[in-house]
């Protein structure tokens, strides 16, 4: 079999282009959505990964606020930062680039960040939320992913979903709606003995460990829907998955690229949210005037 390839790039352009009309709506009604970016140092990644983001929001018409923090300030002048936001009504969305230096806990951090403008959906009263099945902010990876997978017309409800990785922004989150769509669900990660075993099982496999190419033809049925979630940059520049693509592309339904996939759509599940934010903000002002 020979995959198809998921297109999370041309997948990203329809939902931005909906936002966008969604967008010109709240600011007939006087709203613009407004998101704040904190980085804090200067991590090359994270700062290609900040203008992204601004670039993102303004190409659909968000109004975005970076805040670039030298890599020596304190956890107490980050917080001051975030509870600034907290306070300001023309920031609906606050995002906190990780990771932070080592030196402020990112855990203090995320729990200052009101849930309300936790459009990561990192903070523990979003991250409870999801697991409760409650609404709030779902983090932006995993929601981008259960899109990708929807895009393909395939049902998830009663599939076999492994997931590799534990981690809270994407393993466990990817976990947890993975189970709110009804599949069978297991999540594996570094001390998981006979990975392979347990990959062939899959009919969705995401692979979100961070380990370029470990996922080869060995470790895949044929015909299951592949995503990979890595973001491996070699030290020549390429920019590589966790997924030996040429490999799992001859046995797979269905797999997501690298770049081109996974990190497209978890941009603009990061302007979903912020539009979202923007939208909660608006009802909230009009349930106050009643
Ligand atoms: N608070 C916080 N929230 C995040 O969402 C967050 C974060 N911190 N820290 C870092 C990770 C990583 N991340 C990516 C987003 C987009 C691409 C992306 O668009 N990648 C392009 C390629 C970009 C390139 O060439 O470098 C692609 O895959 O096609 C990748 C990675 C968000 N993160």
């Amino acid at each position: 079999m020979t995959a198809t390839i998921i297109d999370g790039r041309m997948l990203a352009k329809n939902i931005r282009q909906d936002l966008k009309e969604e967008i010109i709506r709240l600011k007939a009604k006087g709203v613009t959505p407004g998101l704040a970016v904190i980085i804090v140092g200067h991590d090359p990644a994270s700062v290609t990964y900040v203008k992204a983001k601004a670039k993102a929001c303004q190409e659909i018409g968000i109004y975005s606020d970076i805040f670039w923090m030298a890599e020596e300030t304190t956890e107490a002048e980050l917080l001051k930062q975030i509870n600034d936001l907290n306070e300001n009504p023309n920031i609906h969305g606050i995002l906190v680039q990780l990771p932070l230096p080592p030196h402020i806990s990112e855990q203090a951090v995320i729990n200052t960040i009101a849930p309300e403008k936790d459009v990561d959906g990192f903070h523990p009263v979003n991250a409870g939320k999801l697991m409760i099945g409650a609404e709030g902010f779902i983090p932006c990876t995993p929601h981008g992913i259960i899109k990708m997978i929807q895009s393909t017309g395939e049902t998830i409800a009663g599939k076999h979903a492994v997931v590799i990785g534990r981690s809270n922004i994407v393993g466990k989150p990817m976990a947890t709606l993975l189970l709110r769509e009804h599949a069978t669900v297991t999540i594996c990660h570094s001390r998981t003995k006979d990975l392979s075993k347990i990959t062939k099982q899959a009919d969705i496999l995401v692979v979100a460990c961070g380990c370029p190419g470990v996922i080869g033809r060995e470790h895949v049925a044929e015909g299951a829907i592949v995503i990979d979630v890595g973001v491996n940059r070699k030290p020549e520049g390429q920019l590589v998955g966790d997924v030996r693509f040429d490999e799992v592309k001859e046995k797979a339904a269905y797999l997501t690229p690298v770049p081109g996939g996974v990190g497209p759509m978890t941009i603009t599940m990061l302007l979903y949210n912020t539009v979202q934010a923007a939208k909660q903000a608006v009802q909230q002002e009009a349930s106050y005037k009643c």
